[in-house]
């Protein structure tokens, strides 16, 4: 089975009439790597679960390819959906060996005898656990034990593929090795993956669609380096990127951007006498020394890809988290003050109100 495309519209779930999942519309082709991204409560796993067939939608539908498996008056039963999920824990039956293990889904799915061996080899090849073949889970590691799992979850060939941060456990090094060989395996299979995580490093690296979720509701969804790129809104700025961008409170007095009573630049776009919301990307940001007229308390210093993230707290009436990029590292330490300069404009303004965007010409 290859995958197939998905499509939901209006997807809603309330739970005691709160909506957790707030009209959803979206759709991705077959083969897509789709990342639900989004801070803690804001329905991503509600979503997969309606995906998977275990909660049933309250409103709107969803399509895999031309079938519709959810909408009103139709649930089709999760077994019969094609989906195949991967979980943090592993719940390998504990008194069977790997093969069995494997095997289970198949014997389940009736498939022939001889099938089942052939496919089972694959699998175990396609992960690379062939010799483990004939140990029981209680002999394995935790790594190993996961990829028993995902070989499990991909032995019956389903066309959609789903993962609930399945990385969350992992260590560091861990996670980025494993990350690599979640996308093999995705593209081995050829199933059209949707993907849970709220770690936007997670979403950058692996996505090909990603849904930033806010609240039940799609706050902006597009390919990972659009949203990075052209945020659609304030929370967008400041939930992508590493570091995300800093957003600061302005009022636009004659063409000036003025926070907290300091000018820090021009405003081309006529918005004079607006409260706004400007962005600044931590590389338009350079440091100073403390006599620049903007300055702010050095937290700490990050080494990214041979430059370095610098972060501090502004020294002025309200404080505003600031981060910074240099090519050196600092001679800092925490507590010290340090300048902060401005570009000319900043990068892209937001309202004040709703967060959206007023204007990318500033
Ligand atoms: N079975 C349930 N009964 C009542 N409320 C629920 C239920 N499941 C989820 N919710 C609520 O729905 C909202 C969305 O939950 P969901 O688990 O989908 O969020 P999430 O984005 O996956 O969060 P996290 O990253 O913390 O797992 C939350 O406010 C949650 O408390």
């Amino acid at each position: 089975m290859s995958g197939s495309s998905i499509a939901l519209k209006a997807l809603r779930k309330d739970f005691r009439g709160t909506a957790a999942v707030d009209g959803i519309d979206l759709e991705v082709p077959a083969g897509s790597f789709l990342v639900l991204l989004g801070p803690s409560g804001c329905g991503k796993t509600t979503t997969l679960r309606m995906l998977a067939g275990l909660e049933h939608p309250t409103g709107g539908e969803i399509r895999f390819g031309e079938r519709q498996i959810a909408g009103p008056g139709i649930s089709v039963n999760a077994a019969q959906r094609g989906v195949g999920m991967v979980f943090q824990s592993y719940a390998l039956w504990p008194h069977m060996s790997v093969q069995g293990n494997v095997e289970w889904p198949l014997k389940i799915a009736r498939r022939p005898a001889a099938e089942r061996r052939r496919r089972v080899a694959e699998v175990l090849d396609l992960l690379d656990i062939g010799e483990l073949a004939k140990r029981y889970p209680a002999e394995l590691s935790g790594g190993q034990q996961q990829r028993v799992a995902i070989a499990r979850t991909i032995a019956p060939d389903p066309s959609v593929l789903l993962f609930d941060e399945p990385l969350s456990n992992l260590d560091a090094k861990l996670r980025v090795d494993t990350r690599a060989e979640l996308l093999r395996i995705h593209r081995a299979t050829g199933a059209t993956s949707v993907y849970v995580t709220h770690d936007q490093v997670e979403a950058m690296s692996m996505a090909t669609h990603v849904a930033l979720l806010r609240g039940g509701r799609i706050e902006q969804f597009g390919p990972p380096a659009e949203l990075l790129a052209d945020p659609a809104s304030d929370f967008v700025a400041t939930f992508m990127g590493t570091p995300a961008a800093n957003v600061l409170n302005v009022e636009v007095k004659a063409r000036r951007a003025v926070f907290d009573g300091h000018d820090i630049g021009r405003i081309d776009a006529a918005l004079d006498g607006r409260r706004v919301r400007a962005m600044y990307r931590a590389e338009s940001l350079r440091l100073a020394g403390p006599e620049a007229s903007i300055t702010a308390t050095f937290a700490e210093s990050a080494p990214l890809a041979g430059r370095f993230v610098i972060t501090g707290t502004l020294r002025t009436r309200s404080t505003q988290r600031i981060s910074v990029i240099t090519d050196a590292p600092p001679a800092l330490s925490p507590g010290d003050e340090f300048g902060v300069l401005f570009p000319e404009r900043p990068d892209r303004l937001f309202s004040a109100e709703d967060g959206t965007v007023v204007s990318t010409a500033c």
